[in-house]
């Protein structure tokens, strides 16, 4: 076969493959209205955890590697499973048949608020009537008025933390909360022609975007930052100018929408930036009872000690999962509070309306704010046992929690939880690979069962080198669905990687590391403590790290010790325990099944380029089928 030739056959293939896809769609909105019909909850993790069992263990034998039918299927399940919500939804709340649907939102095009509503209307069967907004207030207006049928909020930033405005707002309104979005924001240096990073004279931002960057901005001193009202505006300006040797800075969406083009992409100095934003409308909607709900309402109590507390217990004793938790002051009552609640519940469930009864006896004042679909669709989990290759068998339950006894003493790394059960398996390279090796070597560990991927960032380089070994570490693992981690040497590279990483490696040297102890103690990830020589020195290093405040405190062993050590240190503390063993070792299969027996909750190896990582294939196998 010629190229074209070859081409066409793909595209015959791509074809039939989205005729299946639609099909599949097809019949997952049938079981929907089986559902609904004899009414199941939409989701329903045990059958996609079988299902995904047996799909990995197919794709394997026609050379599908499992980590790529993972991250397929993820994507075909949460569509099915919000195109299945929403049907029940529409079904509930019928919408009148208009044409056109009216947002509210903030800034202009192309803004995030904006990208936010763009993503909510793609739902409808409707074309989207822009109200570009300049303040919050004039979103309630419009929406209060009638102007508009829904106003886009933002409420909180993983950055930046809770939008009081908008909470305050929220008090005084008669709307209701009738969705919720997330939305990724990714800053990204957006220009209208074919240009270069070394030509731009001056940049145009919004000061919050400005502060998210700053690091990224400090590599480019020459060049002039001007300020605007909002970065939607920025990038009119930019577009408009047409200049090589100016840039704006927004999403790259938003700046595609006035024709310009990412330069660089993901500036911001925290990696993982998201706003959660909520939608209000005049009517508040119905949510089914079969679809995961949040309820979200406002309280005030009495200011007797305990108030707060009991209404906690409130919902505690309702089986109700609290979300979130906000305070705000009440305008002209100083130094009174009003609580926002967020709940995983729907405000018609039994629990909810009894733990509402219970509750308006408590209080001095409570408001429903809404009940609403929620918009998260975590993707369900294989565990490393059917992961780890070779396992055709169907876990029994699914791997949100640790099925552990001993829960208090497991650490969370990532979205991983270290049990003696499911030991943590870590690669650790010895020198920092090229790109391609890196994302290689997550492949391979993904493939063999492993949740942590970790290089060293630190060793060479200067400070912008290292920035972005550590971007390329976190991007490459969080494609593979690992967790990441360094080695750091000092309370300032602690920190840098805090910010992007899932669990910080202490460089091994006592003795040399007292403020890195002060620092990993005051630090909010996950730390690995490689054990000092006496084992007094280990626990009063731990308890340095333990009184500062982090509890997220695993130690290693870097010396392979011997079983008595071992067995006395975790006599005398509760921490977690690793092993740090060499990847080529023969017997690493054999060592590290020993060891799990032994009590160790996991194994960090070390590989150098030329290993390859048959041993810790087979010690995956050894520990999560055995
Ligand atoms: C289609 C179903 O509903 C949901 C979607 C699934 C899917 O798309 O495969 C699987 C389980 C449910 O979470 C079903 O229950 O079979």
């Amino acid at each position: 076969m010629n190229l074209d030739e070859i081409r066409t056959h793909i595209s015959r293939l791509d074809k039939e493959l989205l005729t299946l896809l639609a099909k599949r769609k097809g019949l997952s909105l049938e079981v929907a209205r089986s559902k609904l019909e004899n009414p199941r909850p939409i989701r329903d993790q045990v059958r996609e955890q079988a299902l995904l069992v047996e799909l990995i263990n197919q794709g394997r034998q026609l050379g599908l590697d499992a980590h790529y039918v993972t991250q397929l299927y993820h994507t075909i399940i949460e569509d099915s499973v919000l195109s299945q919500q929403a049907l029940l939804q529409d079904l509930l709340n019928p919408q009148d048949e208009v044409p056109a649907i009216s947002v509210a939102f903030l800034g202009l095009r192309g803004s995030y608020s904006n990208m936010a509503a763009r993503k909510y209307l793609s739902r409808f069967q409707a074309t989207m009537v822009e109200h570009n907004c300049e303040t919050f207030q004039q979103i309630f207006d419009t929406v209060e008025s009638g102007q508009a049928q829904y106003g886009i909020l933002p409420i909180e930033n993983t950055s930046s933390g809770a939008i009081n405005d908008v909470f305050d707002l929220m008090q005084h309104t008669s709307l209701s909360i009738v969705g919720e979005l997330t939305q990724p924001i990714e800053h990204c240096l957006l220009v209208a022609v074919n240009t270069d990073v070394s030509k731009l004279k001056t940049l145009y931002t919004h000061p919050q975007v400005y502060q998210q960057c700053s690091q990224y901005l400090k590599t480019l001193p020459g060049v002039k930052v001007e300020f605007c009202a909002a970065s939607s505006n920025a990038m009119e300006l930019v577009a408009s100018l047409k200049q090589d040797d100016i840039g704006a800075m927004g999403s790259a969406d938003g700046g595609e929408l006035h024709g310009l083009k990412p330069l660089v992409r993901g500036l911001a100095n925290q990696k993982q930036n998201m706003t959660r934003f909520i939608v209000v409308a005049r009517k508040p909607v119905e949510v089914a009872a079969q679809i995961p709900a949040k309820t979200s309402f406002i309280m005030s109590t009495g200011q007797q000690s305990g108030a707060l507390v009991e209404t906690l217990l409130v919902l505690r004793s309702h089986h109700i999962t609290m979300t979130k938790l906000e305070s705000r002051p009440i305008i002209g009552n100083p130094w009174e509070e009003m609580f926002y609640v967020d709940v995983a519940a729907n405000v018609n469930s039994n629990e909810m309306q009894a733990a509402l009864k219970e509750l308006k006896d408590i209080v001095r004042f409570i408001k429903i704010l809404g009940c609403y679909p929620s918009a998260e669709v975590a993707p369900t989990r294989i565990p490393s046992k059917a992961l780890s290759q070779g396992n055709a068998g169907v876990p029994a339950v699914p791997p949100h929690r640790p099925a552990d006894k001993n829960a208090a003493m497991s650490l969370q790394i990532g979205r991983f939880y270290m049990s003696r059960q499911e030991p943590l398996l870590a690669a650790m390279l010895a020198t920092w690979p090229d790109r391609s090796a890196l994302q290689e070597a997550a492949r391979r560990l993904k493939e063999h069962g492993g949740q942590v991927l970790a290089a060293p960032c630190f060793e060479q380089g200067d400070s912008r080198q290292q920035q972005q070994r550590l971007q390329q570490l976190r991007e490459i693992a969080a494609q593979f669905d690992l967790a990441a981690m360094t080695l750091v040497h000092t309370p300032e590279q602690l920190s840098r990687a805090a910010e992007s990483l899932d669990l910080l490696l202490l460089q091994p040297i006592e003795g040399r590391r007292d403020e890195l102890l002060t620092a990993a103690g005051r630090s909010t990830r996950p730390v690995l403590l490689p054990l000092a020589d006496k084992l007094e020195h280990t626990l009063a290093e731990a308890e340095q790290i333990l009184t500062e405040g982090n509890q997220q405190l695993a130690l290693l062993d870097t010396q392979s010790r011997s079983l008595p050590e071992l067995l006395r240190l975790q006599q005398q503390s509760r921490l977690p325990l690793l092993g740090q063993l060499p990847g080529q070792d023969s017997l690493l299969p054999e060592l590290g099944h020993a060891l799990k027996e032994a009590g160790m909750q996991g194994f960090c190896i070390t590989l150098n380029e030329e290993d390859d990582m048959v041993p810790l294939q087979q010690l995956a196998q050894r520990l999560y089928q055995d």
